[in-house]
């Protein structure tokens, strides 16, 4: 079925029991406690802490001091409309992207003061880098090897795809184990399954640019990066430009820092990880991978918002791959869409041709067939929204 958004009502953490509900009111605590027991914070950040504490639990949205370096930026994002009410009540979307924002500025990310830059969830990140996961995920392309580059790029995307399940926001949420044990596995059948189109736009030899728009750091961005040294290896891009947030994020999205971690951490797992490692920093210095970051993505806004410059970037790329759950959300837009409303029509607006992949965590689906959106329905119930057990490759041309 079509719909507009006019007919999709936009997802609010109201209804108790709802998932948006949950994270509002249960994972967000719940990662103020454990930011706070991850640093040696001094009184002025455990006090302030406090208050986001209560603000959360039973308070109404509090606006940033009036000194804030940003305050003009989030009034044009909506701050002035959301000051006063409950978190509940607002856009989840906007009360996610403001409750990071907050949190930043309570532990003194913002300074000045020696706290300044200092990345509250980096302990997790850095973490993430040393599991035994990690490290068979780094071993993985070994065994592909010996595989035809076409069979390994397919694998290597799919890794790229399932890596988005190792997201640390979502795993602080206790029901979650779900996301590991659940019926979808990597290998899994897609919901949706547009690989093929992706393909076809990439290939191989062709010059093109893919912009790759990434989501998480740690297992799910040394994955990202093994696709993106096999793009470059084989040309199918001859150029890629790596978006990340311009500061921390929805717990682990990756910065700046966080690919410099995962590169140095590619390049010391050998093998035919740490070749790909030494040929991305290569690739770097070359220009031949950029990164860059935009405030934009730490925006509490759909990509129907993209700012000009934002949206020329994306309309000269051959392909923009969209990772992750909350990037599929700000680019069909953050409401209860029916899951049969046309991936190609929500994304209509986007400036070129554009790929999601995504594992699915929140209440937002677009663009599956009548007959396996009832299937899943039948099996899981609403679970098979919201528990990362299954995932999606959709495109646009
Ligand atoms: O890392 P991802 O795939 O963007 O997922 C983050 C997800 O976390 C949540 O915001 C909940 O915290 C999901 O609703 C969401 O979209």
């Amino acid at each position: 079925m079509s719909q507009t958004a006019a007919d999709a009502p936009v997802i609010t953490g109201d209804r108790p029991g709802s998932f948006p509900r949950s994270v509002l009111a249960e994972r967000h605590p719940a990662l103020i406690g454990q930011v706070r027991a991850a640093f040696p914070y001094g009184p002025a950040q455990h006090r302030a802490l406090d208050a986001l504490l209560r603000e959360c639990a039973e308070g109404v949205i509090e606006p940033p001091g009036p000194a804030a370096h940003d305050l003009d930026r989030w009034r044009e994002w909506g701050l002035d409309e959301h000051t006063g009410r409950s978190w509940y009540e607002v856009p989840f979307l906007w009360a996610e992207s403001f409750f990071y924002r907050r949190l930043l500025e309570a532990v003194g990310y913002f300074g000045p003061g020696p706290w300044q830059g200092v990345d509250p969830f980096r302990p997790f990140k850095l973490a993430e880098l040393r599991t035994d996961e990690t490290a068979a995920e780094l071993a993985a392309p070994d065994r592909l090897a010996p595989l035809p580059a076409e069979e390994r790029g397919r694998a290597l995307l799919h890794g790229s795809l399932w890596g988005n399940r190792a997201d640390l926001g979502f795993r602080l949420d206790a029901g979650n184990g779900g996301a590991a044990d659940g019926p979808g596995h990597p290998g899994a059948p897609l919901v949706a399954d547009d690989s093929a189109a992706l393909w076809s736009l990439l290939p191989a030899g062709g010059p093109g640019t893919v912009h790759l728009i990434a989501d998480n750091a740690g297992r799910e961005l040394l994955a990202d990066l093994l696709l993106i040294d096999h793009l470059l290896r084989h040309r199918h891009a001859g150029h890629v430009v790596l978006y990340v947030k311009p500061y921390p994020y929805y717990v682990s999205d990756a910065t700046t820092a966080d690919v410099v971690d995962a590169l140095r951490r590619l390049r010391e797992a050998g093998g035919a990880a740490g070749a790909a490692g030494e040929r991305l920093w290569e690739a770097m210095g070359h220009g031949l991978l950029d990164v860059r970051t935009h405030p934009f993505f730490c925006a509490p806004l759909p990509y129907a918002d993209l700012p000009g410059d934002l949206r020329e970037e994306f309309g000269r790329a051959t392909v923009t791959v969209v990772k992750g759950d909350l990037n599929y959300r700000r680019l069909v837009g953050d409401r209860h869409w029916s899951a049969t409303t046309p991936f190609t029509g929500r994304t209509a607006y986007f400036p070129g041709p554009v790929a999601a992949l995504r594992t699915l965590k929140s209440d937002v689906a677009v663009g599956l067939g009548a007959r396996t959106e009832a299937a899943l329905t039948a099996e899981h119930g609403h679970r098979w929204r919201t528990g990362g057990t299954h995932a999606l490759i959709q495109v646009r041309s």
